[in-house]
């Protein structure tokens, strides 16, 4: 039997209508939702040191509509990728959510010293200081097409090595999608070629 609506063409028509318009419903509300998140954010000035204004997105995390949000948002950056890949600390927690919402699997990649099976393993600049992440054994296959989570883009280097242990294991880093890009340092430019999605530019 066909799936072609009884009441003929103006019947379809009228469907599709119906479900644009709650599409667009969605949208408004998921849009008031990102203003909600964008309030949300806190500044924190002089840390991690001095100098550093820190964008902190704890209580968007703990706003069920905020957090809802801004997973969608990250989510659209590549809804076709077999992974997500989320970078220790926050990037855990929205990482896994983006998962779930395009139906992957989670990887994270850690600070050293967690990992009972290291695959690969990269040093890299901060914004403040020096850091290490490593990729665990068993979890990105060669071929894979890779979606890279974050909660902030600072200088980029973050992301930067974390595409470099996706590309390592073999997989595609197909996106880059993070919460907050801070624009005025940079990390964009230094990732040309990647395709880089932020939520929120400050
Ligand atoms: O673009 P970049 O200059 O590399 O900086 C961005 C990274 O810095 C922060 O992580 P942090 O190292 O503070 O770790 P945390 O998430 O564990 O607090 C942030 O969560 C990003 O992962
Ligand atoms: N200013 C900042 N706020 C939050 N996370 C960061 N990671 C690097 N720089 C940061």
């Amino acid at each position: 039997m066909s799936g072609a609506d009884p009441a003929g063409p103006l019947g379809e028509l009228a469907g599709d209508m119906a479900r644009l318009n709650a599409a667009i419903a969605r949208m408004g509300e998921l849009s008031g939702d990102l203003e909600r998140a964008w309030r949300l954010m806190r500044e924190v000035p002089d840390f991690p040191e001095p100098g550093v204004l820190f964008r902190d997105i704890s209580p968007v995390l703990a706003d069920a509509e905020a957090f809802r949000a801004v997973v969608y948002g990250l989510a659209r950056t590549a809804p076709d990728a077999d992974l997500v890949l989320g970078i220790e600390a926050r990037g855990f927690l929205l990482g896994a959510a983006v998962a779930y919402a395009c139906g992957t699997g989670i990887v994270g990649v850690r600070k050293p010293g967690k990992l009972p099976a290291v695959a690969h393993r990269v040093d890299y600049d901060l914004e403040y200081g020096q850091a290490t992440l490593e990729l665990p054994e068993g979890t990105v296959a060669p071929g894979q097409r890779v979606l890279v989570v974050d909660d902030v883009l600072a200088t980029g280097g973050t992301v930067a090595a974390s595409s470099e242990l996706v590309r390592q294991a073999g997989g595609e880093v197909v996106g880059a999608a993070v919460a907050v890009e801070l624009a005025a340092l940079g990390g964009r430019e230094r990732l040309a070629g990647l395709n880089v999605h932020a939520v929120f530019t400050v």
